[in-house]
């Protein structure tokens, strides 16, 4: 299927998006699978468009269903979330600079990732034996760092932790923890994810429109039970009563 829409796309048209970034960087791809020939040129691109749905979709999608969860729980952060949107984009769609002015929706969304992080474990290898404080980590040690952990310790964030408390980002993330490093749901350092600043516009998107149109309420059948999956899902779906705002 990727590859007939690559077709179309090389035959017909020329457009600027990240699949004509993937077809640009297949050109110039050094044989990283052996001898450039067609074959590797389809396989570095299939391979990227994977690679890309995979980390993109579902990681927006739960994150998307956690932050509803808990506005839904939470009435007077949806009221405050609402108020803005409809202050900044009133009756027409959210552009860019809207998006870019929502502070109170990017702290509920930052808040969720806080507490929902989708993907809960990074995975580095030493490449080689490195001494990190006293603890010696001989060449080839897979190390997973738990983002979960990282973000609700107490020593890090003080006794509201576990709490849903958006308000500590009002002053960004270097003002919610004594270690900003240690909010990390998109990760750090060079292989930190490459979608998240499309991540976040999304969720602006997905949440302003949704806010600008219904209230909603958890349902009494929402049964609370985050679940460690590929991504951190909700085990038994979430339920909402949605009216119109
Ligand atoms: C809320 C949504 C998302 C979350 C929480 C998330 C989280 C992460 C995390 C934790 C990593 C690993 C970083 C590391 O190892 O240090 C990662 C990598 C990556 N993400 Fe995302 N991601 C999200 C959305 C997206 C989207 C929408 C895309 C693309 C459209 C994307 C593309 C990638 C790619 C390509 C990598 C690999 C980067 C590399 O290895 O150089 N992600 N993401």
């Amino acid at each position: 299927m990727i590859l007939k829409v690559v077709k179309q796309r090389t035959e017909a048209s020329y457009e600027e998006d990240l699949l004509q970034m993937i077809l640009e960087g297949a050109k110039s791809n050094n044989g990283y699978y052996g001898p450039s020939t067609d074959n590797s040129r389809d396989k570095f691109i299939v391979d990227n468009c994977k690679s890309i749905y995979f980390a993109g979709y579902e990681t927006t999608a739960i994150t998307a269903s956690w932050s509803l969860m808990l506005l839904a729980a939470h009435p007077e952060w949806q009221a405050r979330a609402r108020a803005e949107v409809l202050e900044i984009v009133g009756d027409s769609l959210p552009d860019a600079n809207m998006l870019r002015n929502m502070k109170t929706l990017t702290m509920v969304i930052q808040e969720t990732l806080r507490l929902y992080p989708p993907v809960t474990f990074v995975v580095r290898e030493a490449l080689e034996d490195i001494t990190f404080k006293d603890i010696m980590i001989p060449k080839g040690t897979n190390m997973q760092i738990p983002i979960p952990i990282l973000q609700q310790h107490y020593d890090l964030w003080g006794p509201d932790a576990h709490k849903f408390n958006p308000e500590r980002f009002a002053h960004g993330i270097i003002g919610a923890c004594k270690t900003p490093q240690a909010y990390m749901p998109f990760g750090v350092g060079s292989r930190v994810c490459a979608g998240q600043h499309f991540a976040m516009t999304e969720l602006k998107v997905i949440l302003s429109l949704i806010l600008s149109k219904f209230c909603f309420s958890l349902s009494p059948a929402y049964q609370h039970s985050p679940a460690f999956r590929l991504v951190i899902v909700p085990e038994h779906g979430i339920t909402l009563r949605v009216r119109t705002a």
